[in-house]
């Protein structure tokens, strides 16, 4: 199996539901790389010290914002972001700025249980699945 770029992000009330999901597909996650926004990188590798995980900042303070730049730049292969749909976020428009990027370079983008064990499970996770490049030209409306 190839070793796969994960992004993880939580919000506060979404926390304890990814480091379970992470327990749960712990045999699927190991040996693969992770960045993570601040408290959810320090929460995850505190749980599960055998991933590697490296945590940018939190995500109020631009982490969400990091991850998008490394989408941007071809670093990242899967987004988990267990996303908290009942509390309005200080910095929302990060996390819209970081949905959108994953939806613009056509990054597999998991933002509840059912959509990441999906993704986990399927052969395409585990046989070098890389999502086919996005045609910017389709993008640029000054080629309309
Ligand atoms: O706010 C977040 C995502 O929008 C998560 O940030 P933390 O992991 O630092 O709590």
């Amino acid at each position: 199996m190839d070793c796969k770029r994960i992004a993880l992000v939580a919000h506060d009330a979404r926390k304890r539901d990814l480091i379970a999901w992470i327990g749960a597909n712990i045999a699927a996650l190991d040996g693969h790389l992770f960045w993570a926004t601040g408290t959810t990188g320090r929460l995850v590798r505190e749980a599960h010290p055998s991933l590697d995980v490296t945590s940018l900042k939190s995500g109020p303070l631009g982490g969400d914002q990091q991850i998008g730049a490394m989408i941007a730049e071809g670093r990242i292969d899967l987004l988990v972001f267990f996303v908290d749909p009942m509390t309005a976020q200080p910095h929302d428009v990060d996390v819209k700025a970081l949905t959108r990027l994953a939806t613009l370079y056509n990054i597999p983008m998991a933002c509840n249980e059912a959509t990441a064990d999906m993704v986990v499970s399927s052969p395409l996770f585990s046989d070098g699945y890389c999502p086919r490049p996005v045609d910017f030209a389709a993008h640029d409306s000054r080629s309309v």
